[in-house]
């Protein structure tokens, strides 16, 4: 684990010292759009066309931020449009490798990098920052797009359709609002809560998050039970960014982050909601229970020296989910 510092790698684990045990994320600073013509999008530089074959995703499969674009990738179609690398789910002193440790791990398919942080220093050879993944690569222009995940699943969602044919939209104008108050609040508390409770380093800063993600798994266990969906009938941006969170709680969030006064699997519409959004086409494929647990048992050496993967729990995401009572788009 460690950080790019004016080009130069150092191993060094999050800096909490400062800020009374809390972790800070680090905002993304890649923030390009690709766009079906290359107009510039909300925020960067244009120049950036959907084209196939042009564009290259850089994913851990442990990593829920990643997931998310994974998961618009398989829902878009944009399998042989969008080509990806999956780095090893050991994330030690030298970062996200590409080291053959680990069924899955492919090689770094434009480079042959060794490391992934090779891969950020192809665009910026003096960067400094944290090297994370997703990480979206332009091989027309030899560049980043972006590595910000909420921006990726937007131009999976509508950038490339006029090549794909598929009109699908999970971020459709009537619902933007709704869609935006709900991922304000799971961003917050329970994507990152998550993160905050796990990577706090002193009790106060742990309850600071640890007791804001349950109430908001309450309040989502009270919205899924009046739907079938975050934002009404059918599934949007905002089921899907929650489902890589919680498709990874009881497996590690539970137990290795201490987010541990309830389980999924303890609440009844999460459970059947985490299922039915599991069984839908093309997304099992991309939930990698493997490289999840070892991910964060074995990386986290601070949260656990010895490294030691728990075996379970063995949850069945395929058992009938039972949403059809609620009404579906
Ligand atoms: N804001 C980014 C966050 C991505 C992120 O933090 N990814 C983690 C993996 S789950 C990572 O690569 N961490 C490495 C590090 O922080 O050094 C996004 O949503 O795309």
């Amino acid at each position: 684990m460690g950080l790019l510092v004016n080009g130069e790698w150092r191993d060094q684990w999050y800096e909490t010292g400062k800020t009374g045990g809390a972790f800070r994320r680090d905002a993304a600073r890649f923030r390009n759009w690709i766009t079906p013509d290359g107009a510039p999008g909300p925020s960067g530089e244009g120049g950036f066309k959907a084209e196939a074959d042009r564009y290259h995703l850089y994913v851990s499969l442990a990593c829920p931020w990643a997931h998310r674009a994974l998961i618009f990738r398989a829902l878009k179609g944009l399998e042989e449009i969008v080509s990806v690398s999956v780095v090893s789910p050991h994330m030690g002193e030298d970062g996200w490798t590409f080291e053959k440790n680990f069924p899955g791990v492919t090689d770094d398919h434009l480079f042959g990098e060794a490391f992934l942080r090779d891969v950020y220093l192809r665009d910026t050879p003096d960067m400094t920052g944290r090297v994370t993944v997703p990480l979206l690569w332009d091989k027309a222009q030899g560049r980043i797009v972006s590595n910000e995940s909420s921006e990726i699943i937007r131009m999976f969602n509508s950038g490339f359709d006029a090549l794909t044919g598929d009109a699908q939209d999970f971020f459709p104008e009537p619902l933007r609002a709704e869609i935006e108050t709900i991922n304000a609040r799971v961003y917050d508390t329970v994507n990152n809560g998550v993160y905050k409770a796990g990577f706090a380093t002193t009790q106060e800063a742990y309850e600071a998050a640890v007791i804001p993600l349950f109430e908001s798994l309450d309040w989502l266990e009270g919205l899924l039970t009046a739907r079938r969906h975050l934002a009404g009938d059918r599934a949007t941006e905002a089921d899907w960014r929650l489902f890589t969170t919680l498709i990874r709680f009881d497996a590690v969030y539970h137990g290795h982050f201490k987010c541990n006064r309830r389980r999924i699997a303890d609440y009844p519409a999460l459970t059947g909601w985490l299922r039915e959004m599991y069984q839908q086409p093309g997304v099992a494929e991309t939930v990698a229970f493997d490289h999840i647990s070892t991910h964060y048992y074995a990386s986290h050496e601070t949260i656990n020296p010895t490294r030691i993967v728990p075996i379970g729990p063995l949850p069945d995401f395929d058992a009938p989910h039972g949403r059809e009572r609620l009404k579906a788009a």
